[in-house]
């Protein structure tokens, strides 16, 4: 059984320009220890669809789905208060942007206690202990005299790392990781990647790893969901989808890796043409990399 299931999840926001339809009759799967990645230029719907799972949509989005199945329980059909508790202690999820998720009035000390004292019933000693042991666990130097640090006083990676300390307090079954290290810089992406990618395999957790970015994908995961304009365009496992990808835009995106680049330009995912009819189909594109 999968660890997070979803069948024909559909999300559309309610805009002053009428619906607008972010994403559009998508099936997810995660195993317990794997790593999916979910790949697709920005506006794809790759964070609302993670969103959805969360229950962090606004109110002006409307999700629908024919189930949504964490650990063989249906989300869609707890109480808010009981799916607020699952998701929680249970699935973690850590986005782009570490300073704006960390709160800058409070100290990371007592940032990475509070979710403790909600998720994990630890007294104040117990809590400390395990805030020091979760610092040591995403390498950030000095953890104790770290803990009384404020976000602005920690580099943008030692802050992601922060963030990644905080998902993981509550050992979550499953951990979405929201574009994690786009807004690093190039020299601590990887540092990050690694991180997660020894945590995920060290704690036995399922992940999720939304990005756009191909590089990424290949380090880190096991099988990849391709989504454009809110559609998946194609599912396969990692080696699969580099050596033999089936959709044109699949293709695309991989022509438009600068290691791939044949003429005096690299070619962009709009020199393919995409026309997205249905979920599965994709007009035939010129496939010869433009000059
Ligand atoms: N609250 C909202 N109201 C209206 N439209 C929204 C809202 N949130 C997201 N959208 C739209 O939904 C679409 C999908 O957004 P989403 O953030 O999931 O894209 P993405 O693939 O994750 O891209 P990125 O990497 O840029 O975040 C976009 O067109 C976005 O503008």
């Amino acid at each position: 059984m999968p660890l997070l299931a979803i069948k024909n999840l559909s999300v559309s926001f309610l805009t002053s320009t009428g619906p607008f339809m972010a994403v559009n009759g998508i099936d997810i799967t995660v195993d317990a220890r794997e790593v999916l990645a979910i790949v697709g230029e920005s506006g794809s719907g790759k964070s609302v669809s993670m969103l959805a799972v969360m229950g962090l949509l606004p109110d002006s989005a409307t999700v629908k789905a024919d189930s949504m199945v964490f650990d063989g329980i249906d989300l869609l059909r707890l109480e808010p208060k009981e799916r607020r508790r699952i998701i929680g202690r249970d699935v973690a999820m850590i986005f782009q942007e570490p300073m704006a998720s960390l709160n800058p009035c409070f100290t990371v000390g007592f940032q990475i206690e509070e979710v403790l004292r909600v998720h994990m019933n630890m007294d104040r000693s117990q809590r400390r202990k395990r805030a020091i042991e979760l610092l040591t666990a995403v390498g950030i130097p000095d953890p104790a005299d770290r803990l009384k640090s404020y976000p602005h006083q920690m580099s943008g990676g030692q802050c992601q790392r922060v963030m990644i300390a905080i998902a993981i307090a509550c050992n979550p079954k499953l951990l979405i990781a929201d574009e994690p290290t786009t807004a690093l810089d190039v020299t601590i992406q990887k540092q990050i990647l690694d991180l997660l990618v020894g945590l995920q395999q060290e704690h036995g957790m399922g992940m999720i790893m939304i990005t756009h970015n191909m590089g990424v994908v290949a380090e880190t995961a096991d099988r990849v969901v391709v989504q454009y304009k809110g559609r998946k365009m194609e599912e396969a496992d990692v080696l699969s989808l580099f050596e033999n990808p089936q959709s044109n835009y699949t293709k695309a995106l991989l022509a438009a890796l600068p290691e791939n680049a044949t003429g005096d330009r690299l070619p962009t995912v709009g020199d393919y043409q995409m026309e997205v009819e249905d979920s599965t189909a994709v007009k035939t594109p010129p496939l010869e990399a433009p000059l």
